[in-house]
């Protein structure tokens, strides 16, 4: 049943035919037919009707496959069929598709007479979720990150995931991961060179010389394959959702923010401290970035009391639950990729003072100092009012509290405000939202390999490379920085011991180059046949039927 076709299995037989528009009622259905019987279904279902113009769009009447072709056996009066001969097709195969009338019990008819086409037991059947994609890679119409890319192209929910899959559908990324793989297999054929040839042959270059020119080429393919992997994670973030937590002291207005965020009351609000106990995640697209955004219990200090207890001159334990919320919202702060420390105004007799809790700004502190992704909001400046001019104080108090974060990252808003009124910034909601959007910008955008390298526009595309690419290039960087080792190390032995000859197993140096390629090669599935049907499992999961 299976040909060698460009050293892969060619997936000739049976043919797949398949409903391709969502399923329901709808003004046109599209049924893709794929493989070599795509000439037969026609002269079934349209008989005595001209033969299609390859690639050309016909007007046709489709009736009951075998029978007369009469009126009582009519399936649709009018279609649009096209017809596109291999292997210039999208699957590499011959391929068919009839846009028939939406009608449900139209489709399930074409449908059904499309499997009656032929008299040979499973020679046509329904395709399988993603059997068209995983034909056009198996005849070479497609390589494995371009069916990754469409894969995410079916599955993305918000504008940037959008951006992000559509451009990894050309094929970029494998011309990038196939020169790497080129230059690491030249290089190995050079350093064989020496243990075949070096006896009997002269070489422009010794020895050491060669195995240091190859260690130079090598040390620059770490450095771009390090920035490589480093933008996909920064891809990552737009595929996956970007993680941002919300901390702050109880009642500093945690969850009347992310309700502001959501625009519905998703957390609870409430006077009363302490009302999150968990964290709570509301999925969101904001400003085309998906995120999760995590409101978390309020942190405290031990000795710290709330206001009530203030009032009344008691200290308030911290229970258990109480505690294990704390010790969770830490964990989820340090695990997000943006977080939003909440401090608030409060009143004070008639006075209106800010006294962030210690516990909070330690945290914040703490996180700011680790990774630059810490932004502050001042909320309740509404309490301000007629005293508006002391907000800058309170900014100033919060920079100095905070140093590691940067001044326009410190947002005063009201909550309140913004739930009262209409203006189009009220609260200052509005005005901190396109602030975090600048952070996430910063935070998926390009980087370049090196500070002189001012142009990151080039690698754009590396922000499509998928966690399964970065995962095979930590495995392939493993085996380069190995290669590098053994280099120096040999070098190393060489100058000490003052041997003519280079010290290094070039043996085993080579065999590090080839497993190296071996990884980029698995990457754009040139690997060897096990690793390509295991990866296609996966990628071929999220695909739905038609695809
Ligand atoms: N004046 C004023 N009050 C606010 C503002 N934002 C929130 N509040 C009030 O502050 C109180 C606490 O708000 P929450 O949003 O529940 O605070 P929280 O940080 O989630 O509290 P916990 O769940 O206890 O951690 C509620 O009574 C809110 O109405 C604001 O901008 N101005």
């Amino acid at each position: 049943m299976a040909t060698p076709m460009n050293g892969r299995r060619f997936y000739g037989d049976p043919t797949i035919y398949a409903l391709s528009t969502a399923p329901g009622r709808a003004a046109i259905a599209i049924i893709r037919i794929s493989g070599s019987a795509c000439k037969d279904i026609y002269h079934s279902l349209c008989p005595g009707q001209k033969p299609l113009k390859p690639r050309y769009a016909a007007v046709r009447t489709l009736y009951r496959p075998w029978a007369k072709p009469s009126p009582d056996n009519l399936l649709d009066s009018s279609a649009l069929v096209l017809y596109f001969p291999a292997p210039k097709t999208v699957t590499g195969e011959d391929l068919l598709e009839l846009h028939v009338h939406g009608g449900t019990a139209v489709v399930r008819a074409v449908l059904a007479a499309i499997s009656q086409c032929s008299s040979a037991p499973g020679a046509i059947r329904y395709a399988e979720a993603g059997e068209f994609t995983r034909r056009a890679f198996m005849n070479d119409r497609l390589d494995l990150t371009q069916v990754e890319a469409l894969g995410d192209t079916l599955s993305a929910n918000t504008e940037q995931q959008r951006r992000l899959s559509v451009r990894g559908t050309t094929n970029n990324l494998s011309i990038r991961y196939e020169s790497w793989r080129k230059m690491l297999l030249a290089a190995r054929g050079e350093l064989e060179a020496l243990i075949d040839f070096s006896e009997d042959q002269h070489f422009d270059e010794s020895p050491s010389e060669l195995a240091s020119s190859v260690a130079d080429q090598v040390q620059d393919l770490v450095l771009l394959i390090d920035t490589h992997r480093r933008n996909a994670m920064r891809g990552e973030l737009l595929r996956n959702g970007i993680a941002i937590s919300l901390l702050g002291a109880p009642n500093a207005g945690k969850s009347s923010l992310l309700n502001r965020i959501v625009g519905r009351e998703a957390a609870i609000v409430s006077q009363e401290a302490g009302t999150t106990r968990d964290v709570v995640e509301v999925g969101i697209d904001l400003g085309g970035y998906l995120c999760r955004l995590g409101d978390t219990a309020g942190l405290r200090s031990a000795v710290l009391a709330t206001a009530k207890a203030q009032q009344e001159h008691m200290q308030e334990k911290i229970s258990m639950i109480e505690e294990e919320g704390m010790r969770r919202a830490k964990q989820r702060a340090i695990e997000s990729d943006v977080v939003i420390a909440v401090l608030s105004l409060e009143l004070e007799g008639k006075k209106v003072v800010l006294k962030p809790d210690q516990e909070v700004i330690d945290t914040a502190a703490e996180l700011a100092e680790q990774k630059s992704n810490v932004l502050v909001v001042l909320n309740k400046i509404d309490l301000l009012s007629g005293h508006a001019s002391e907000l800058e104080n309170f900014r100033r108090q919060v920079a100095d509290a905070l140093p590691h974060v940067r001044l326009e990252n410190i947002f005063a808003i009201s909550c309140r405000d913004a739930e009262i009124f209409t203006a189009p910034d009220a609260g200052h909601i509005p005005s901190f939202l396109s602030g975090l959007i600048r952070q996430f910008e910063d935070m998926t955008s390009a980087v370049a390999a090196t500070d002189d390298d001012t142009d990151a526009s080039i690698w754009q595309e590396s922000l499509g490379a998928t966690e399964r690419h970065r995962l095979l290039l930590d495995e392939c960087q493993f085996h380069l920085e190995q290669f590098l080792g053994q280099v120096e190390a040999g070098t190393q032995n060489t100058e000490d011991s003052g041997l003519e000859e280079i010290d290094v197993d070039i043996v085993l140096a080579a065999e590090n180059l080839r497993d190296a390629a071996n990884c980029l090669a698995r990457i754009t599935g040139k690997g060897e046949a096990g690793d390509v049907e295991e990866v296609l499992g996966v990628v071929f999961e999220k695909f739905c039927v038609g695809k």
